[in-house]
């Protein structure tokens, strides 16, 4: 696992052999030492490159030893051996240097990266911190505030910000092994007391406890209750103030912490779940590594509004030619002005030409007849889209995949309107659609499997993370969404405020609460498609009637508030009052405190004491019961996919992994119990009922997530 050779005469080189990223697993450790060893001893050898197999140095440790008993040399350790070598030991850094691997390059005495190389230490990410010296050795090479950025974010720099950060020493745009074997030669018999960074003196700012303290409540802030981002900042300081033996024993200590925490443990499950869910499968067999995407050079996209805009600001991104078609022309001439602002603005972000040139604008719908794909972003009204896709059908050419950005509507239904069902697949992009990284591939009983593969390429090459779910009533997303809503809202009816609901759930991680989310994104948003699905009219005349539609109970406090024009920030007022319409500050409304109260005495309802307890588990549980069903109907391959959806879509908080994995978390048999409890005090909210899966989960003695799939397969009729 790692190999050596001797080069130029008097060059050693190991390199590093564990396909696809070299990671560092005990076999590579090993390889590490002995080759090493091998070097040391070879009196013809006057220096030392390390590298990578293929192009790339390495990805870090082998995260999948994670969750075993690890065995081998430890892999501080082994960076000792290589710091402590009286040979020059040089890194010739190409494709990545991430983690452990940056930190085995620290261990070098010099290091080279190819131009194109990314460094980082993102172990905050996966819940960790860089454990193997990286904490102790980063600081002391490139000053604490820019260690504590790159440590507590987890960010990649490419080789021109790390060599100006002095993170290496060359960088180069040729073979970087051979330009480490020059640098090698360069340095052999050189003395290397200075090249060795753990014996630095860490620089300390003049205001250093001003200094972590102003840190440690940015991270804090921003961490919304992960604890590895902490961990990190008190692993440099660590650094700043202690001699180096002693870092990296605090080091190890906060390591021993993070590494054997439920934190890390979600971070890591999500990590693999967002590999997993590129490798789509759909109920009847089609599947990502059989399944060949058509050829897309050019795409059009129908409707300019704010999701038409995001999108052709994301597909001009990738360098794709795009024609965008707005029949209303004032709105079309509003569109180009945005979208070239937007792409003005992400190319000064990432430091490259804006791809203003890569976009055609049309008022006609015939400008799209050579597009080999269409994305119809038009409002999210059945019948218009409907419209839509009976002239996509006429002006298209043949073999065009015909895509719809819609948020809960059926794909299928839009598929009949074509000759071609079998090109239909929905694409729904969350807003700003140029920003979320979430998109949802839907594809309905009629999508070829080829359809599926097309949309998820072009999702990848947007920089989406995408998942392929199946054709239903707001598909994965939105489907469990519905219910979190609406026990929301039940809460507030019972005796809760939107303060209360929100705090508790921004306690639990969320960036936002469900209010103060439902004010930001806009209550007429809900309003309308409640409307659509005959829900949101309110029956002033039957008090009880109000509460119950269709059957069931319903809390139609939102389309109130709609029909007062409370439609959140945009008009000012909404669950919480803004300073002015368009404001983003929400302060509690006392006008909405007496309206809840003059609700429930209209009702009949006498409003309890809530806790966050019952916040949480009303909203979570309830959510996580439907993505049970979501899998059980085969909407959603497996729990990943359901969980990625939640992270990059609904900001479900990264530290816990996702809602079914909480629930894995939190132990089904107590989901189960609680949503038993819950559904006999609710009994007219038949979504309450504990899922069969859920049921059969539990009495198959709660496997872990990552089995969970062989009881899906299950059928029913085994039980
Ligand atoms: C590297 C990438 C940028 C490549 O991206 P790309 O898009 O090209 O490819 P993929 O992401 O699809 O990856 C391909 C393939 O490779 C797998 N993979 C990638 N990286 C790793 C890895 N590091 N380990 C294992 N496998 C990896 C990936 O899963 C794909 O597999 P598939 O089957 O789907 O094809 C990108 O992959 C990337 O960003 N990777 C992660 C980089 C990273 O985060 N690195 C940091 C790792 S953590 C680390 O390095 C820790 C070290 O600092 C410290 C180690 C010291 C440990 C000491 C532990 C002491 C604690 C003791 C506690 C004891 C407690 C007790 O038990 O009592």
């Amino acid at each position: 696992m790692a190999q050596y050779s001797r080069v130029s005469g008097t060059v050693g080189l190991i390199t590093l052999q564990n396909p696809p990223v070299n990671a560092l697993c005990a076999a590579v450790r090993q390889g590490i030492v002995e080759m090493l060893k091998k070097a040391l001893s070879d009196s013809k050898v006057k220096s030392v490159v390390i590298c990578g197999q293929n192009g790339i140095f390495c990805g870090g440790a082998d995260i999948k030893e994670f969750g075993m008993n690890m065995s081998g040399p430890p892999l501080v350790q082994v960076i000792h051996a290589i710091e402590d070598a009286n040979k020059p030991m040089v890194a010739a850094i190409e494709g990545v240097a991430l983690g452990g691997g940056l930190e085995l390059a620290l261990g070098c005495h010099y290091r080279i990266a190819h131009s194109k190389a990314r460094l980082g230490l993102p172990e905050v990410i996966l819940g960790l911190l860089p454990a193997a010296g990286g904490t102790q050795r980063l600081p002391r090479l490139i000053g604490v505030p820019a260690a504590l950025d790159l440590i507590t974010t987890g960010r990649h720099v490419i080789a021109a910000e790390a060599l100006q950060l002095g993170i290496v020493d060359q960088v180069t745009d040729h073979k970087t092994v051979d330009a480490a074997v020059k640098l090698a030669q360069s340095v052999a018999g050189k003395p290397l007391d200075a090249r060795r960074i753990s014996t630095y003196p860490c620089a300390r700012p003049s205001d250093l406890d001003a200094l972590f303290e102003g840190e440690m409540q940015k991270v804090r802030q921003r961490a919304r209750g992960a604890i590895a981002p902490v961990a990190c900042v008190q692993a440099v300081q660590a650094a700043a103030t202690l001699p180096y033996t002693q870092g990296i024993e605090r080091e190890k200590e906060l390591m021993v912490t993070l590494f054997t925490s439920g934190q890390a443990r979600a971070l890591q499950y999500l990590f693999f779940s967002q590999r997993a869910v590129s490798k789509w499968s759909t109920p009847s067999g089609a599947r990502w590594d059989t399944s060949k995407p058509g050829p897309i050079h050019k795409v059009a996209v129908i409707g300019l509004g704010t999701m038409g805009r995001g999108i052709t600001v994301a597909l001009a991104q990738t360098g794709l030619s795009v024609v965008a078609v707005e029949t209303q022309e004032k709105q079309l001439m509003g569109a180009k002005k945005a979208v070239s602002n937007m792409l003005e603005q992400g190319a000064k972000r990432r430091g490259v030409a804006p791809t203003l040139d890569k976009i055609s604008y049309s008022p006609n719908i015939q400008a799209i007849a050579d597009a080999d794909l269409v994305i119809e972003a038009v409002f999210e009204d059945m019948a218009l889209k409907k419209q839509v896709f009976q002239q996509l059908a006429a002006v298209c050419k043949p073999g065009t995949f015909l895509c719809t950005n819609t948020s809960s509507l059926d794909v299928d239904q839009l598929a009949s309107q074509t000759r071609s069902p079998e090109l239909v697949v929905g694409m729904h992009f969350f807003a700003p659609a140029h920003v979320m990284k979430l998109l949802e591939v839907v594809y309905g009983p009629r999508t070829s499997p080829q359809a599926v593969a097309t949309a998820m390429e072009l999702g990848k090459k947007m920089g989406k993370v995408s998942v392929a779910v199946g054709n239903c009533q707001g598909f994965v997303g939105n489907r469990m969404l519905k219910l979190y809503l609406e026990q929301a809202f039940f809460l507030l009816e019972e005796g809760a405020t939107p303060e209360l609901v929100d705090r508790a759930l921004e306690e639990f991680g969320f960036a936002m609460g469900v209010f103060r989310m439902s004010d930001l994104s806009g209550l007429d948003v809900g309003w309308k498609v409640r409307k659509g699905l005959m829900l949101g009219e309110t029956d002033v005349s039957s008090g009880q009637s109000a509460r119950i539609r269709q059957g069931c109970r319903y809390s139609p406090l939102g389309d109130l508030l709609c029909e007062q024009g409370r439609f959140g920030q945009k008009t000012g007022q909404g669950w919480y009052q803004y300073d002015k319409p368009g404001g983003r500050v929400a302060s509690s409304d006392p006008w909405l405190h007496s309206f809840l109260e003059s609700y429930r005495a209209k009702h009949g309802l006498v409003a309890r004491h809530i806790d966050h307890q019952e916040v949480l588990e009303r909203c979570l549980y309830a959510m996580i019961n439907e993505g049970f069903r979501i899998l059980e109907e085969g909407i959603a391959a497996g729990p990943e996919d359901i969980d990625v959806i939640y992270v990059f879509g609904y900001s479900w908080p990264r530290h816990r992994g996702g809602p079914m994995f909480y629930a894995d978390m939190v132990g089904l048999a107590k989901v189960l119990e609680r949503l038993e409890h819950y559904q006999q005090a609710h009994p007219d909210v038949p979504y309450l009922q504990p899922c069969s899966l859920l049921r059969r989960l539990v009495a198959s003695g709660s496997p872990p997530i990552q089995r969970w799939r062989e009881v899906i397969k299950k059928p029913h009729s085994q039980l």
